[in-house]
């Protein structure tokens, strides 16, 4: 079957969804026996679970990253304390070097927020990644979402959502001069006899004066495999979907059915052509939970037990809930509880259609087992269900959603990867020494392909004509 985007049979792409915390999407379930989320803060658990990933030849770990607290349910901070929900939590980027060294194909995705930061350290700090694991490295370009986190870099509140789309549209920009034009390829030369190691002519300051930021450069590390690392989105917004369609590479698309996916990913494919970029310069994933047993029934039997430990509390902590729901009548409407509650009942009101039951809202909330890209199955349905997602959605790829570390890797590298192999739906074999580029895009394509913004600055003299902002000329994204 030739899918939507032209391949004849599509490989699915694989990451590992990761985060650096017990309780990252799906609570409670750290107390499961046998479960070894509780390691995270182990160096130990990261050497093991990046071999796991590699021997199922996974694409990369993909690490995601907030820098604030869930503090809008309840007691605040005390219950995220409590259910451990994304706090305590490491940082990311320190965790790549240790999974790097006992590794030597699988890539990382590491989530950066463009908002906080300045982009000078951060180029620093990636460029060091992609230089010591030789270009195995992307970036999860996020502007963060928690107020929480506002307030933990010296700021009252939040920027306004698309106002952060612009700053990291500027943030992005710089990186690229310093990743993409501030040195030469050849700019080191270890000349001993010349007395010469890196040639000068060859490295440049980029003087970036922008709006938000002035940056004189030169860039500290000479060029990585990649220069710049493979770029990945997650967003539904008109302005992430803007960004996105100019920068990203990897995009995590939303939609609850088959059509809503499709259009959104050819809405992207197109805005990306606009831009001067090729539909195919993206590939898309999904977040997918996999549940998976040799047989149907082992599998249902496993589904039911990891919903034991399924934690409500933790689900409402990650929704910033203001409101505990469980303090109502199941029966109750959403729209009585909000007549009674007023504002108080915050961001729950657009989450809930009115008419639902108190009831009906607490278990959509604690959903950790439904939706288009959500099975329990037999390795055999779960392999037919990734091969619908690939032809009938048009995705790439999936970031496998974990219930139960190391047991959600292994069932599925153990039973499904097999499965699509024998399809021919999963490589067999790394390709030795490719980067984490080219085993998304192919052989050739360890850099930027020339057409992507970021390329541009390959020519220095565009290092002294500004790029066009974001947004120029759409009136339904809100600039400041
Ligand atoms: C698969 C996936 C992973 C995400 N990981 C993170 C993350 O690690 N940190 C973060 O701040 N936001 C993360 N987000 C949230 C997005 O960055 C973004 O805020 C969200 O998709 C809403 O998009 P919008 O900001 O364009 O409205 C993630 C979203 C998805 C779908």
């Amino acid at each position: 079957m030739t899918s939507p985007s032209g391949d004849a049979r599509k490989s699915l792409h694989v990451n590992l969804f990761e985060m650096a915390c017990v309780g990252h999407i799906v609570h409670g379930l750290w107390r499961a026996p046998g479960n070894n989320r509780h390691r995270f803060s182990e160096l130990s658990y990261w050497k093991e679970i990046a071999q796991l990933a590699e021997r199922g030849l996974f694409d990369a770990i993909f690490l995601a990253d907030v820098v604030g607290t869930y503090d809008r349910f309840a007691d605040g901070t005390d219950a995220a304390l409590r259910q451990g929900v994304q706090i305590p939590n490491l940082d990311p980027l320190m965790l790549v070097p240790a999974m790097a060294a006992v590794t030597s194909q699988l890539g990382f995705g590491v989530t950066f927020s463009t908002t906080y930061e300045p982009p000078f350290a951060f180029a620093r700090r990636m460029a060091t990644l992609d230089v010591l694991t030789e270009g195995r490295v992307g970036w999860n370009v996020v502007t963060s979402y928690l107020r929480s986190a506002a307030r933990n870099f010296g700021l009252e509140d939040e920027i306004p959502h698309d106002e952060r789309y612009l700053i990291a549209d500027e943030y992005i920009d710089i990186l690229y001069k310093l990743w993409e034009g501030s040195w030469d390829d050849n700019a080191v030369v270890a000349d001993r006899e010349a007395d010469v190691f890196t040639d000068p002519a060859r490295v440049r300051p980029i003087n970036h004066r922008g709006t938000h930021f002035q940056v004189a450069g030169p860039h500290l590390v000479q060029p990585s495999r990649q220069r710049t690392p493979v770029l990945f989105q997650a967003t539904g917004s008109p302005a992430g979907l803007e960004y996105a369609a100019r920068h990203a590479e990897v995009v995590f698309i939303g939609g609850q059915t088959t059509a809503d996916v499709r259009r959104n990913i050819a809405e992207t494919r197109k805005r990306a052509e606009a831009y001067g970029r090729r539909p195919d310069d993206i590939r898309f994933l999904v977040q997918a939970g996999i549940i998976t047993a040799p047989t149907e029934k082992e599998a249902q039997e496993k589904l039911r037990y990891y919903r034991e430990f399924y934690s409500t509390e933790g689900a409402l902590i990650h929704a910033q809930a203001e409101v505990d729901l469980r303090q109502f009548d199941p029966s109750e409407t959403i729209a009585s509880v909000i007549t009674r509650k007023g504002a108080a009942f915050g961001n729950m009101g657009r989450r809930f259609r009115p008419e639902q039951t108190v009831g009906d809202a607490l278990q959509q909330i604690a959903r950790f087992d439904e939706g288009r890209y959500f099975i329990a199955g037999s390795p055999d349905r779960v392999a037919d269900a990734i091969e619908s997602w690939l032809d009938d959605d048009d995705i790439d790829g999936i970031n496998l959603r974990q219930y139960h570390s190391f047991d959600t890797a292994r069932d599925f590298i153990d039973l499904v990867i097999p499965e699509l192999q024998a399809r021919g739906r999963y490589r067999t074999a790394y390709t030795p020494g490719e980067t984490l580029r080219e085993r998304l895009f192919g052989a050739g394509r360890a850099r930027l392909p020339d057409r992507h913004p970021g390329a541009r600055y390959r020519d220095p003299a565009a290092l002294n004509t500004p790029a066009a902002p974001l947004f120029a000329g759409q009136s339904s994204i809100r600039t400041p």
